[in-house]
């Protein structure tokens, strides 16, 4: 063990973070991983603030779901064209407003004026005499400032076309202005710009930038940078990555959510700390995912209603998963435990067909997870896996198939 492994050893404690805060919502990293496009396309709509700056006041808008990097972007693409700027001589300031939180007009020019650091009196003035006094400030600093307003959708919804239009067009009354104002619009839904006038509704989409929900292979890349950053190395190895990069995966039947699968990593992490363990495992993470998702609680009410061949079936899958250690198992694999479940039960097993359809009602009641194999297996193999914790799981198993028995 080097010098530097026996300090790492001695600064962990009993936990296996390095540093936590990586996996907060609030961190930037430096780089983010399958955004690379929209990172471009931001660069190429923004150019002319660097070549001709105030010519034009630009604009985007950013679509896409939950957790698929917008704000990250909107964050990392600011960083990057403040550099820029700066090596071009232009003072370029940075605004982030969440129109969650500052739904009205009044509110949302409050914020950026805050967020600016301009000297104007935030009460006694309207919104439109304050947003003057804006560019006025603006103009005699020569300074120009990105606005990103996040989920916009609820500025839309909560302020109205009127207040969209004079945020956003206030340069159409005064053409021969230096364009300063310039905007990058967040939202979920786009259909709630149909809430608004046709033009202002044309003006917002000139530049659109689409996020679409992430992809297993992508979501295990963006783990994997946290993981690097957070956690000792050799405490979370890349099975269990993988293990929540598939949960999540879009192509998995996941959400594609980013946010959610930097969360289950937290939430593994802090049980593996909970119970003293050294490393992470694929438990740890069945216990996150139960946290993050509490929907899987409802598969305890799900079981009420298993009739004794699909319980001793479902403890076969438990009892193969724990005793192979693996995310998942072969159908093959869990069919000879179920036997042997069966067998030690006194009650006849039964046969091949009807398992595999016991398996697919318990994958539409979403209790298990089933896929067929691809590479890597020979042959074709139906693969199984839980999402839910194993233990308490099993327990109440247990206890519904001495009911059934009775
Ligand atoms: N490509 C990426 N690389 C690294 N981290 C990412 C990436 N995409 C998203 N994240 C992280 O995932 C989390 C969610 O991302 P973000 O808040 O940007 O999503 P969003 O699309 O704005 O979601 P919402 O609409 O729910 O606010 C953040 O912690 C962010 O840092």
């Amino acid at each position: 063990m080097g010098n530097e492994n026996i300090n790492e050893s001695i600064g962990r404690g009993i936990s296996v973070f390095k540093n936590i805060e990586v996996l907060y919502p609030e961190y930037v990293p430096s780089y983010l991983p399958h955004r690379e496009l929209q990172l471009r396309l931001l660069e190429q709509i923004f150019k002319p603030l660097l070549t001709d700056p105030g010519s034009v006041s630009i604009r985007a808008m950013l679509i896409g779901g939950v957790g698929v990097g917008k704000t990250v972007t909107a964050r990392v693409f600011s960083r990057n064209m403040k550099k820029l700027a700066l090596e071009n001589n232009i003072d370029l300031k940075y605004v982030h407003v969440n129109c969650h939180r500052d739904r009205t007009l009044y509110e949302v020019v409050s914020e950026i004026i805050r967020q600016v650091g301009a000297p104007i009196p935030l009460r006694g003035l309207s919104p439109r005499e304050m947003l003057l006094a804006l560019l006025s400030h603006l103009e005699r600093h020569k300074q120009y400032v990105i606005i990103t307003l996040d989920e916009f959708d609820y500025f839309i919804r909560t302020a109205g076309n009127d207040a969209v239009y004079f945020l956003i067009r206030l340069y159409d009354e005064y053409p021969d202005a230096v364009k300063r104002l310039n905007y990058i619009f967040i939202s979920r839904d786009i259909t709630v710009l149909g809430m608004l006038d046709s033009t202002t509704e044309s003006y917002m989409l000139k530049h659109l930038v689409k996020f679409e929900p992430y992809k297993l292979v992508e979501l295990y890349d963006i783990l994997i940078q946290r993981r690097d950053l957070a956690f000792y190395e050799g405490t979370v190895d890349n099975d269990v990555i993988k293990y929540i990069a598939e949960h999540e995966g879009v192509d998995r039947g996941g959400e594609g959510n980013a946010r959610s699968a930097i969360e289950v990593l937290l939430h593994a992490g802090m049980a593996a700390d909970n119970e003293g363990a050294q490393r992470v495992s694929i438990e740890h993470v069945r216990k996150a995912i139960a946290i993050i998702h509490p929907d899987v609680v409802r598969i305890s009410d799900e079981l009420n209603n298993l009739d004794l061949h699909e319980l001793l079936l479902l403890k076969a899958i438990i009892r193969t998963l724990k005793e192979k250690n693996m995310p998942e198992v072969k159908i093959g694999d869990v069919e000879e435990e179920y036997r042997y479940i069966c067998q030690q039960y006194g009650v006849e097993p039964r046969k091949h067909t009807q398992v595999y359809e016991y398996i697919n009602n318990l994958k539409h009641m979403e209790i298990i997870q089933a896929r067929v194999s691809g590479k890597g297996y020979r042959g074709r193999t139906t693969l199984i896996k839980i999402s839910t914790p194993l233990d308490p799981l099993e327990r109440r198993i247990d206890e519904l198939i001495e009911k059934r028995r009775k």
